[in-house]
């Protein structure tokens, strides 16, 4: 396998994905996405936003005409060799897996090639549950914990292996206000200052403003717009995608934010 540094941009173009007899993802080009990028990919429900997460980690069936981290392809690699690159977090952890919290970070750690010697890997575990303020649920089972707290910890085993891409589906669905915020500047830190390359499914607008470097809006399995996300949360993008009258304003804080005046029935398509 070809050596891969984390400065490599995510190439995906041309991506097609057919479920259940139906085409999901229709040759979708996506722009490349540069490594210490935070990327928010938004787009209504049933848009196809899981299918392309899935598609780059190989978990679903998928054609491409080029999908590349730097030089490496990825079209040949099943989905366990390209989890060395590329790491999927689900919505949600099963709920009946029955290791601690700090094991089952462990054996994340430990499924990375060239792992390190038990007690730093001990050490990494340690760290990483303490940077997501979760060491206090070290030694509590997975199989115990609320959904917010065992999604902090798959974001855990994520994040422990330092894959050059992290794909997180709707990591901050089961927060409170708290770790939505915690976790979008934790992701921001591993993108800006460890060159991770982090694309992240969002319902929720106004995190994509504040926090993500780049925005893909999908619709019906296409991409409706990319760019910043200013450039690409617009009240014509908004309309046409998610059938909202909505308006992007700066609040006193400076920040901005999505306001809805009501629902464009006529947009939907
Ligand atoms: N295994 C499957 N078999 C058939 N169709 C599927 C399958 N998985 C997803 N789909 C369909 O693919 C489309 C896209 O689903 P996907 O889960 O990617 O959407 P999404 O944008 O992530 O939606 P949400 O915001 O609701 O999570 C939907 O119409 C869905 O019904």
């Amino acid at each position: 396998m070809a050596p891969t540094t984390q400065t490599d941009s995510l190439f995906a173009d041309g991506i097609s994905v057919r479920l259940g007899g139906r085409g999901i993802l229709s040759g979708l080009d996506i722009p490349p996405l540069p490594a210490g990028a935070l990327v928010a990919l938004l787009g209504p429900n049933g848009s196809g936003k899981s299918t392309l997460l899935k598609a780059l980690a190989g978990l679903v069936p998928a054609r491409a005409a080029r999908l590349a981290l730097g030089a490496t392809d990825l079209r040949p690699m099943a989905a366990a060799a390209r989890a060395h690159y590329l790491r999927y977090l689900p919505p949600g952890l099963p709920a009946d897996v029955h290791l601690s919290v700090f094991e089952a970070v462990m054996v994340a750690l430990r499924a990375r090639p060239g792992a390190a010697p038990a007690t730093n890997a001990a050490r990494r575990v340690a760290a990483v549950l303490d940077e997501l303020g979760i060491a206090a649920l070290a030694d509590r089972y997975l199989d115990e914990l609320s959904d917010g707290q065992r999604q902090l910890a798959g974001l855990a085993q994520a994040m422990v292996h330092e894959p050059a891409v992290l794909l997180l589906d709707e990591p901050l669905t089961a927060l409170d206000l708290n770790h939505q915020h915690h976790v979008m500047q934790i992701l921001l830190g591993l993108a800006h200052e460890r060159r991770i390359l982090v694309v992240l499914v969002l319902h929720d607008l106004d995190m994509a403003l504040r926090y993500a470097d780049q925005a893909l809006l999908l619709t019906h399995g296409a991409l409706l717009a990319a760019g910043t996300p200013a450039e690409v949360i617009r009240p014509d993008h908004l309309a046409r995608a998610f059938s909202i009258l909505a308006r992007v304003e700066s609040s006193s804080l400076g920040h901005p934010h999505v306001l809805v005046s009501g629902l464009a029935d006529s947009f939907h398509s």
